[in-house]
């Protein structure tokens, strides 16, 4: 297909459209929806074959695949009313709302495809799970780093709930060189040593030919710093503790 719709220009809505149109070979037409207006107009602004339109509905007019990227509670003012033909591909990346909620909402018998694609589709390195399977949904995903098609929708929550922790990730790092800094080394030399030991991280998790746990054994000394502060720190109750909060986000998903 060569054209896609966004509605709803925000983070991944961005993220999408630099990916789609910052690649080699030619880019879709790309048709956007006029909200989140000052990263619609610079998307437009910067790439040839995107366009920005003049409501919603001339985004899912227009567009042959069409991307639903607004914020979840804002589903009912961005959908209600819409006209999707049937000819139409609705992928739907909103988090917690399910085909049937969007079926309901758009009143359609397009394909809904639900996805999660993550920041780094900007470059084309993002493995996006999907449901339900779609031919050319996946393609579209597997043109932009991957796509990982799942059997059902309950497992399609168990991912979403996974993405969940990302930014828990970055403020661990944060807090990490905040530590450093606050016993006296320079802020930017701390943040610089973190960057880089956990760039070897995201290196070494790139090798397949080893588990999680033979990683974790590989780069821990026997009795050493790292195994302290896994035993230590990240012990049962507070690994425990994290999958209680994935529980609790997997039911408000579901
Ligand atoms: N960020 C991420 O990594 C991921 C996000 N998602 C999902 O994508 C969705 C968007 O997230 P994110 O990009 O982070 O959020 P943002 O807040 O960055 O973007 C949402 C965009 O939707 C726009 N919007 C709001 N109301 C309307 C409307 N009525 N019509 C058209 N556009 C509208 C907003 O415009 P305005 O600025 O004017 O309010 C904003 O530009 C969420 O549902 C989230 O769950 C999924 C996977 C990854
Ligand atoms: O934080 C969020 O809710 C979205 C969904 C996945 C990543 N970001």
């Amino acid at each position: 297909m060569n054209s896609i719709g966004v509605i709803g220009v925000g983070e991944i809505g961005r993220a999408l459209v630099e990916g789609l149109c910052g690649g080699p070979g030619e880019s879709p037409e790309v048709f956007l929806s006029p909200r989140g207006a000052r990263t619609a107009a610079e998307l437009a602004a910067r790439f040839e074959r995107v366009r920005v339109c003049a409501d919603n509905q001339e985004v899912a007019d227009r567009a042959e695949i069409v991307l639903v990227a607004v914020r979840r509670a804002d589903r009912h003012e961005a959908l209600r009313g819409l006209r999707v033909g049937e000819g139409k591909v609705v992928v739907n990346v909103m988090a917690g709302v399910g085909n049937d909620d969007l079926r309901t909402l758009l009143g359609t018998t397009a394909p809904l495809v639900r996805a999660i694609p993550l920041p780094t589709v900007r470059e084309r390195a993002s493995v996006t799970v999907t449901y339900p399977a779609h031919p050319v949904v996946d393609a579209f995903f597997d043109g932009l780093g991957g796509s990982l098609p799942v059997a059902d929708e309950a497992a399609f929550n168990v991912f979403s709930a996974l993405t969940g922790t990302l930014t828990t990730h970055y403020s661990y790092l944060a807090t990490l060189t905040s530590w450093a800094a606050g016993r006296g080394v320079p802020g930017e030399d701390a943040e610089r040593y973190v960057r880089g030991l956990f760039q070897g991280v995201g290196r070494s998790l790139g090798d397949e030919s080893r588990s999680l746990g033979r990683l974790a054994a590989d780069h821990e000394t026997p009795k050493g710093n790292n195994e302290r502060v896994r035993t230590t720190w990240f012990d049962d109750a507070n690994a425990r503790a994290l999958g209680a909060v994935l529980d609790g986000l997997l039911a408000d998903l579901g």
